[in-house]
């Protein structure tokens, strides 16, 4: 079973504009709106590459029941708790080149009882055939060594954590030894304070340190250049798939849709890795943040190519 943890979802809205004009007025040419986060946007991902998942997090106001609608709509399971102020709405603003600027509003503040209730709802699920998957920011309220706590209470029932986090919450997280993690370049190079671009091998060596920390798997993620995937036993390295980008936003959380896929499916490492680089670049063809085709993946899966370093 996989359970995703999105402590901060949002509704995603996607505006295409020619190009972005600062402190000019904008006029948008086409708007998506969809239910996002990334806990959220990998159960879509699981949902359209065939796999199950419970969704759970905290939604509150309109949005939230937007968001827990269309999830519904989707087939998909979810478990939220409410809260009381109004779930985000993050702007996506995709311009004709391609280059997108994010703007991600805070999200409403989580009460301890609220956090309670769902550290409660989560460990009901925690068994050792549960994966869960805990991706994305966390809202004011909620500590920063959160996702380290809930790694340690699930660890405890067998269970095992993909961690998809940023920055401070990436560096404490990592104190709780989760299971498998998917860095990007920069969070990476961040959490190691290097103030340069790190070469491959670097990459490679940084992503190496993290078994210290417990990880079984590490995948680093590097946008349209492909990623590296590191297990203590392998090492592979995957050139990006050439496809027709509209927009970047939810590759990674596709990426980690697949890894957690793959974990519940028990899936052959190489298996997982070509479903991840079909998922992720499949997911930057769709509009807004809506999960790859199946039929797309799949046909993507074909042209990935492994290179063992
Ligand atoms: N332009 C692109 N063309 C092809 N594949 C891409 C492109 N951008 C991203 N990908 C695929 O998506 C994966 C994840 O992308 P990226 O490294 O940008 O993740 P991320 O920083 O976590 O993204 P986000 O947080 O926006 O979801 C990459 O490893 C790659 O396989
Ligand atoms: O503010 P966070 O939680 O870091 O990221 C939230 C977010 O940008 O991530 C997803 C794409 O990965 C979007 O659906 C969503 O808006």
């Amino acid at each position: 079973m996989i359970v995703t943890v999105t402590m901060n979802p949002a509704i995603d809205k996607t505006v295409d504009i020619g190009k972005f004009e600062r402190g000019d007025l904008n006029r948008i040419k086409r708007v998506e709106i969809d239910a996002g986060g990334k806990g959220i946007n990998v159960s879509k991902t699981i949902r359209e590459l065939g796999g199950e998942s419970i969704a759970t997090g905290f939604v509150g106001g309109t949005s939230g029941t937007i968001i827990r609608q269309v999830l519904a709509d989707l087939g998909l399971r979810t478990d939220f708790v409410d809260v009381k102020g109004e779930t985000r709405t993050n702007l996506k603003v995709v311009e004709e080149t391609g280059e997108v600027t994010e703007l991600n509003e805070p999200g409403p503040e989580v009460s301890k009882e609220q956090l309670k209730d769902l550290l409660n709802r989560l460990d009901g699920y925690a068994n050792p055939d549960t994966l869960f998957v805990l991706a994305g920011s966390i809202p004011a309220g909620i500590p920063t060594d959160i996702y380290r706590k809930i790694t340690e209470q699930v660890h405890q029932k067998g269970a095992k954590v993909l961690l998809d986090a940023d920055g401070t919450l990436f560096s404490e997280s990592l104190k709780g030894k989760p299971d498998m993690l998917k860095p990007n370049r920069s969070e990476l190079e961040r959490h190691y304070q290097m103030d340069y671009r790190a070469s491959e091998q670097e990459l490679v060596a940084m992503g190496e340190k993290l078994f210290d920390h417990g990880v079984s798997m590490a995948a680093i993620s590097l946008g349209q250049m492909g990623a590296i995937f590191l297990t203590k036993e392998k090492r592979y390295r995957c050139p990006g798939l050439r496809v027709k980008a509209h927009s970047t936003v939810g590759a990674g959380d596709a990426l980690v849709a697949a890894m957690a896929y793959s974990w519940d499916e028990k899936l052959p490492l190489e298996t997982c890795i070509r479903l991840c680089m079909g998922a992720s670049a499949g997911a930057v063809t769709s509009i807004g943040t809506k999960p790859p085709h199946r039929s797309l993946v799949d046909e993507l899966v074909t042209q990935v190519e492994l290179l063992e370093l």
